[in-house]
């Protein structure tokens, strides 16, 4: 099938606009073991990016490339550079990433104090997005003092305290429970709307993929090649509850995992004593 990647060639992709993360026949191999295969994609400005695809597809690859951390074997990815002084990005993953020894509020504040920004920018930015998290009653807790979905929001209001370019979010819910995972998903989309950062966004869930995203990245079972870009036409601001309701919602999460379910079973089929 012929692969849509660009903005302007995307099925209701809405006008073309600069791209703001751009990558052009991306390859990774880690040793001789092909992991990404020739990706070519434009992701434009204020767009919430999701990534699907099958465990070992490269997603997590794909990301820290994003962020600077490994480089492609070959191949070529350039980033906008808009905010001249900022970070290039900021990463919220999974796992724990606060720093234990500090408090909520000095780890929301860490990237901008990094930066020298003063005191009272600090003040006014941290309280907004622990408020916008709230977070903010928690701020003198340490994180040994927080549930795991707490300490969740506490990454995201650092993450967006710290105003980057780029978003990469490395599934960042997936060890939370479904209450939490909800709330988590309309605190992130009210943020989201507000600042309308660029986003990359890596879930295995094609529910958490829907409700949050402008387009969905379904790839191949590794090595990892672009299967479909699906744009996501459902209206925002989202109300996550409500939105999970529509006739559209549901059709897009089938139609998604329809794509998915194809390169899962090609995984499976791959693995160690698979009859497939
Ligand atoms: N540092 C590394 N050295 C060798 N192989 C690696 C390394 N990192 C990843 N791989 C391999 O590259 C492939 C892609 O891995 P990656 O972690 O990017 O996939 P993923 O889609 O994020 O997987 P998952 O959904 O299970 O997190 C896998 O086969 C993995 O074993």
């Amino acid at each position: 099938m012929t692969v849509p990647t660009t903005t302007a060639e995307l099925p209701g992709g809405g006008q073309a606009s600069a791209p703001k993360i751009s990558l052009r026949d991306v390859t990774k191999r880690h040793d001789t073991q092909l992991a990404l295969d020739r990706i070519t994609l434009d992701i434009p400005v204020s767009t919430f990016f999701v990534v699907v695809g099958p465990s070992g597809c490269g997603k997590t690859t794909l990301l820290r490339m994003l962020a600077g951390l490994d480089a492609p074997s070959e191949g070529r990815i350039d980033i906008a550079n808009s905010q001249p002084g900022h970070p290039q990005n900021s990463m919220v993953f999974q796992g724990d990433s606060l720093f234990p020894w500090m408090t909520v509020w000095d780890n929301a504040a860490y990237g901008l104090t990094m930066r020298k920004v003063p005191k009272a920018r600090i003040d006014e930015v941290v309280g907004h997005y622990l408020n916008k998290t709230g977070m903010y009653g928690a701020r003198t807790l340490y994180p040994h003092q927080l549930s795991g979905g707490m300490r969740q929001r506490v990454s995201i209001a650092r993450a967006f305290a710290n105003d980057p370019d780029i978003l990469l979010m490395d599934e960042p819910f997936s060890a939370l429970d479904e209450q939490n995972k909800t709330l988590l998903h309309e605190e992130l989309l009210r943020i989201w709307e507000e600042t309308r950062k660029t986003v990359v966004f890596i879930t295995h869930s094609v529910d958490e993929a829907v409700t949050l995203g402008d387009r969905i990245m379904v790839m191949t079972a590794g090595p990892g090649r672009i299967k479909t870009i699906v744009p996501v036409n459902l209206p925002r601001p989202r109300k996550v509850v409500e939105l999970r309701h529509t006739p559209a919602y549901g059709e897009l999460v089938y139609d998604i995992w329809a794509q998915l379910r194809e390169e899962v079973d090609r995984a499976r089929s791959r693995e160690p004593g698979s009859k497939a």
